[in-house]
């Protein structure tokens, strides 16, 4: 039987208590508390605005919401490329103070790099993200062998000679998937992964995405305007305002896993959904009326 918990925007504490993020009494593996932040200092152009979250290691979370809301914005703070205008983050206990290293990202471009393999693009982070980049040397067979797992994992063992301009785009993205977990992250972004894919190559990809996930349980932060995609894969949903964006709802899904394509078609995903959805519409046309009201 599928079943969602959905926690609608009233029910939502404006402060971080009560956002556990999953199990009673755990320590949040990402912890954001009342972050803001304005592109151009303090009087500039805010894109996020008071954001609380709380986030338990090994969860699969999904942020959603109008587009501009601040949800690159938000992975951008996470990761530490950007410092938050107010408030503070932290992921594994410690404060994000600067770029983090146990994390691996992936976008919608998958930016491989055209003169190299697959095998060799995987293996690029180890060059580069420490210690690995110390050990690779002495330890190459090793990591050769991670690096061939995974490709096997994502269906492209047979591929690893291939150029990245040799394959499809859900192969390059399959690829790329693989290049950002090499290095056996602690956290995973993924912002908009799948956006330049067909729906099939896209619903493939939910699939290998969940299968590598339940088998590394990663703690994992999606951001998509796809909700179907953020259903399947995600155990909480975070649904934003328009910008400047913050946490107006926090969906639980229950679903059971491995999800399938036909779990989409379920009663209740379909539900889950059109909650979201219409939660977006809502904060959408909240947003146009301001600005007519501001306009007029
Ligand atoms: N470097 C920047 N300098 C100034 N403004 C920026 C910068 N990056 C983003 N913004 C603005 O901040 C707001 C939030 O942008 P962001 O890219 O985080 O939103 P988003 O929700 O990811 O958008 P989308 O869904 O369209 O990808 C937008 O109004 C955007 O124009």
């Amino acid at each position: 039987m599928l079943a969602f918990s959905p926690t609608p925007a009233s029910a939502l504490p404006s402060a971080p208590q009560g956002d556990a993020g999953g199990g009673p009494g755990a320590a949040p593996f990402v912890k954001l508390d009342g972050v803001s932040l304005s592109y151009g200092g303090p009087e500039g152009l805010k894109a996020l605005s008071n954001t609380h979250m709380a986030i338990e290691k090994g969860r699969f979370v999904a942020v959603v919401g109008p587009s501009g809301c601040g949800k690159s914005s938000l992975m951008k703070l996470v990761t530490g490329l950007l410092p938050p205008t107010e408030g503070s983050i932290s992921v594994g206990g410690a404060k994000v103070a600067g770029p983090l290293k146990i994390v691996g990202m992936a976008f919608q471009n998958p930016t491989l790099l055209p003169w190299r393999p697959l095998l060799s693009n995987v293996m690029l982070p180890l060059e580069i993200v420490q210690p690995h980049r110390t050990r690779l040397r002495a330890h190459k067979a090793e990591y050769l062998r991670k690096a061939r797992d995974l490709l096997e994992t994502v269906g492209l063992g047979e591929f690893e000679d291939k150029f990245p301009w040799m394959l499809s785009g859900g192969m390059q993205q399959r690829a790329n998937l693989c290049r950002s977990l090499i290095h056996d992250p602690d956290l995973l972004m993924l912002d908009e992964p799948f956006g330049a894919l067909d729906a099939f190559t896209r619903e493939e990809l939910w699939g290998v995405l969940q299968e590598v996930w339940m088998e590394r349980r990663f703690t994992c932060i999606l951001v998509t305007h796809d909700l179907r995609e953020a259903a399947f894969l995600a155990d909480t949903i975070y649904v934003m305002s328009a910008r400047p964006g913050t946490i107006i709802a926090k969906h639980e899904v229950d679903l059971p896993r491995p999800r399938t394509v036909d779990s989409t078609f379920e009663p209740r995903f379909v539900d889950l959904v059109h909650t979201i959805r219409s939660q977006i519409a809502q904060v959408r046309n909240e947003a146009k009326q301001a600005a007519k009201a501001k306009a007029s």
